[in-house]
């Protein structure tokens, strides 16, 4: 393990080089992975462990877009695709990638196949820190351990095959057979992370949840609806409106601070907009910190966990979801950003043309 300083601050990390790809192959040679549910982690996580030379099978309900989809990816039925059941049989480390919610309605079912000696891995703290809410108490003879990537399973596969990985926490919460941490160390490299970041479980599922809530997705999407209404309602046109709220933010704005930093985007930007960029970000800062110790204390209070077992529990919930999913598609925001979308991809076929 390594020592590095952030900030000021030591942390432990894991890196490729101190344990590497052929140290985890190895480790967990005698391992049947099975990856319960083909969301959207499910994928990231099984296909890179399989090309990455791991036992791993796949458990899903059958009959759903996500069957499909495992088919579809090369997993066979009745040799590395089965049922969730049958999967979690066969099963020595079940690495439990079904959504929050449906983890809840499968535990009946995964903890029957929990036998001792077995792994139970998860992607987040949500199911074990709000066990009063999830009933996810695990047998006391498992090795229980999180390996959770800080970024979209899609980013996660695509990264693996671009030959980099994407960072991931991970923890233990129960110690069993003396092995749990090397286990989550040896599935955190098979997995595809680049390194891995020590935590427990609590402290991931608050910051996962507030991080995600906050300026990740919600607080991301929130401000960048305000700006987009402002300029409209000031006279401004929607492609100008888009551009300078969204498109300028992802395509060069944003690539440059993950490079080097936000002063390093602000050096790279004229004096007048670091002059007005270095005088307003005071005002939204103190703006939002409201906001965002109530997001906190909803989080830590189990309340964001609540409203996701309650929502994600209703059993049309996926086409609830898709209604709100397309309010915000349809919107003349959203509308705008698919036109600009489609003059970038434009302009590439037009420069491949060339
Ligand atoms: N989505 C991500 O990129 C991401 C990133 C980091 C961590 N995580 C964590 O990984 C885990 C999986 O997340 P996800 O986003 O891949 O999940 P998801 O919402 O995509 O669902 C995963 C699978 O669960 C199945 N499922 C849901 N309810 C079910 C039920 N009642 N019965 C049977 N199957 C059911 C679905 O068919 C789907 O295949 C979660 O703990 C999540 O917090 C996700
Ligand atoms: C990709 C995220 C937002 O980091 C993850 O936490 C999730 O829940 O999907
Ligand atoms: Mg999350
Ligand atoms: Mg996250």
């Amino acid at each position: 393990m390594a020592t590095i300083n952030f900030g000021g601050v030591d942390e432990t990390v894991i890196t490729r080089d101190e344990y590497p790809l052929f140290k985890a192959q190895a480790y967990l040679k005698d391992e049947v992975i099975a990856v319960i549910g083909y969301g959207v982690q499910g994928p990231g996580q099984a296909l890179n462990l399989r090309d990455n030379g791991f036992n791993v099978i796949i458990g899903q309900r059958q009959d759903s877009p996500s069957w499909e989809k495992a088919l579809q990816d090369g997993w066979v039925e009745g040799e590395t695709l089965f049922s969730i059941e049958e999967a979690a049989e066969r099963g020595t480390i079940i690495a439990n990638l079904l959504s929050d919610a449906g983890q809840i309605a499968l535990w009946p079912t995964l903890k029957k196949h929990l036998t001792p000696g077995k792994t139970l891995y998860f992607s987040h703290g949500f199911g074990i820190t709000f066990n009063d809410q999830t009933n996810i108490i695990p047998p006391a003879d498992v090795d229980v351990i999180l390996v959770a990537p800080k970024g979209s399973g899609t980013s996660l596969r695509r990264l693996y095959l671009q030959g980099g990985g994407l960072n991931s926490s991970y923890a233990v919460f129960q110690d069993a057979t003396g092995e749990a941490l090397e286990k989550a160390i040896a599935l955190g490299i098979g997995v595809g992370s680049g390194y891995l970041f020590e935590t427990d479980f609590k402290r991931e599922v608050y910051s996962d949840l507030t991080g995600e809530r906050g300026v990740l997705m919600g607080a991301l999407a929130g401000i960048i609806e305000a700006q987009y209404q402002v300029l409209r309602q000031r006279g401004h046109s929607p492609s100008e409106a888009f551009n300078e709220t969204v498109e300028e933010l992802t395509q060069s704005l944003v690539p440059l601070v993950g490079e080097n930093g936000m002063d390093w985007m602000f050096s790279n930007c004229s004096v007048t907009a670091q002059r007005g960029a270095l005088d307003w970000k005071g005002r939204f800062r103190e703006a939002t910190l409201p906001v965002l110790n109530e997001l906190y204390d909803s989080v830590a209070s189990g309340q964001e966990a609540a409203r996701t077992i309650q929502r994600g529990s209703t059993p049309n919930y996926r086409q609830e979801l898709e209604v709100e999913l397309k309010e915000v598609r349809d919107s003349e925001l959203w509308q705008t950003g698919a036109t600009v979308r489609q003059l970038r991809s434009l302009k590439k076929t037009a420069e491949a043309d060339a």
